[in-house]
């Protein structure tokens, strides 16, 4: 640390910096404004895009600090460093999947339950890793004072890999330089390619989180330019160097690589740990330990690979929403099919405080996100129920004792058919609602899927939507089912 490793580029003059300063303050403003409304939360986010455009604009002279390129030679010298520093995988290659970037391959066939690749600690890439060789006034000022990076470690790991990825001597730099250039994560969509996910579950979460992750930007250049320090020559670089496209650079790698290790007996840790996060996900049990003794990462094969697969591994038991989010892909073969939707009870209903008081007596509240499937779980059940039940049986209900009050979120619970009917045509009625919500229609997706000509985003974006839209025509034709059988059809 602490060389630097070119002159510094193209540093922004003074009324330049004032208008990002400028840009960055209105940015911060108009974040703190929130709507349920996801057209709104979209105006909002449009607004804020627009400043944004105009940072980048002003920031363009300053060129990222770094050129990577996963060039053969790159990979090469990639591999050689992990072999230098003790990284045991000669079972696997690391090569170019389509679809997926890079990859892991085996070159052994290998046995569920096989270790297939071994990373010792020094490997590992943190804050805590470069800690001593960061000069104290940055480490005072950027990782102590800093109330972001304080709290949260993810920027914390972001902001240590920008000051690491400058620094040209840096022990890293043969796994920076073969880390991607750019990404499909929120961050990278256009307004066009965000609103192709308009009307879907995906939509206000996406919002929001560019949302705010521009406003980290904000904040942080403020912070920066203001703890600058004549005296200190990475603070100054850091400084110089501070951009919108630097910073989503770094949030997105560290978004779709970091893993938390224990730092020590108390506190843990974000970090990157090279080479075993080129592996790519698919559907399993997570199969990766942290080895207490030998600090090492092990990784355990998933299930037996022949010579020349894939070697994937499972990435946690997520939803595609969720992957789409935080991890800047979607999964088409993914098992795990959980939509979560915000139900709430009618204001304006002359029982909604009975059904509210109800509602809490169960555990549940208004306003709360309740998963979506063809099987029901206990909490939408108990919901459904009391969202429709009339005024006899929501009385009946409050007067029941703690114990028997709890029955309403039990699968079998007998209610009667009339009431089993209503249940399920209101909750058919809301999956109704959420169908027609979207913009486009199942059969229109999948025709510009086959179209093959979108681009990366747009397919990953309309994929997506088909996957959403599938799952709720599922829960549809299932409630319809259970409507005819209860009919008697
Ligand atoms: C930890 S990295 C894995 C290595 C990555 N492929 C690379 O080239 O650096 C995670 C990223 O890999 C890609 N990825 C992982 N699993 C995937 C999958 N099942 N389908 C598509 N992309 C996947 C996504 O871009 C994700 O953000």
């Amino acid at each position: 640390m602490g060389k630097k490793n070119e002159k510094s580029r193209g540093k922004l003059s003074q009324n330049k910096r004032n208008e990002l300063k400028i840009l960055s303050d209105a940015i911060l403003l108009k974040s703190r404004e929130m709507s349920n409304d996801p057209n709104h939360e979209f105006e909002i986010y449009n607004e804020i895009y627009n400043l944004l455009e105009r940072i980048i604009k002003v920031e363009s002279e300053v060129k990222l600090p770094f050129k990577s390129s996963r060039s053969e030679k790159t990979i090469e010298n990639f591999i050689d460093w992990c072999a230098n520093e003790g990284a045991k995988f000669d079972k696997i290659e690391l090569k170019n999947i389509p679809d997926y970037g890079l990859g892991l391959v085996s070159k052994k066939s290998l046995k569920e339950g096989e270790i297939f690749i071994v990373i010792p600690d020094n490997m590992i890439f943190s804050y805590s890793k470069i800690e001593n060789s960061i000069p104290d006034v940055l480490k005072q000022k950027i990782f102590s004072d800093c109330p972001l990076s304080e709290n949260m470690s993810n920027v914390k790991l972001a902001l240590a890999l920008m000051i690491e990825r400058m620094n040209s001597q840096s022990k890293f730099k043969p796994y920076f330089d073969v880390l991607p250039n750019k990404f499909s994560t929120v961050l990278y969509y256009t307004p066009t390619e965000m609103k192709e996910l308009q009307g879907t579950l995906a939509f206000t979460s996406a919002l929001k989180q560019v949302k705010y992750i521009i406003a980290q930007y904000a904040f942080l250049y403020k912070y920066i330019m203001v703890a600058t320090n004549e005296n200190d020559s990475v603070m100054e670089e850091l400084r110089d160097n501070f951009t919108y496209e630097f910073y989503r650079w770094a949030v997105s790698c560290v978004m779709t690589r970091q893993n938390i290790i224990p730092k020590n007996d108390d506190i843990n840790e974000s970090v990157l740990i090279p080479a075993w996060d080129m592996a790519n996900h698919t559907n399993g049990d997570i199969n990766t330990q942290f080895n207490n003794e030998t600090h090492q990462i092990e990784s355990f094969s998933m299930k037996n690979f022949q010579v020349g697969e894939q070697v994937t591994i499972a990435y946690g038991n997520r939803s595609n929403l969720d992957f789409l989010i935080h991890n800047g892909f979607v999964f088409k073969e993914n098992t795990n099919t959980d939509l979560f939707v915000k139900l709430n009870l009618n204001k304006s209903d002359p029982l909604f405080e009975d059904r509210l008081l109800l509602l809490k007596r169960i555990g549940l509240n208004d306003h709360q996100n309740y998963k979506i499937s063809p099987e029901l779980s206990d909490e939408l059940l108990g919901f459904i129920r009391v969202f429709n039940m009339s005024e006899e049986q929501l009385t009946d209900w409050l007067k029941a004792e703690e114990i028997d009050v709890k029955d309403l979120l039990k699968q079998n619970l007998d209610f009667g058919k009339s009431f089993e009917i209503k249940i399920f045509q209101s909750l058919l009625i809301r999956v109704k609602i959420l169908l027609k919500l979207y913009p486009t229609q199942l059969n229109d997706d999948i025709a510009l899927l086959n179209s093959g000509n979108l681009s990366k985003i747009k397919l990953m974006l309309v994929q997506y939507r088909v996957i959403e839209k599938t799952i709720l025509v599922n829960v549809e034709s299932s409630l319809q089912n259970k409507l005819k059988q209860l009919n008697g059809h």
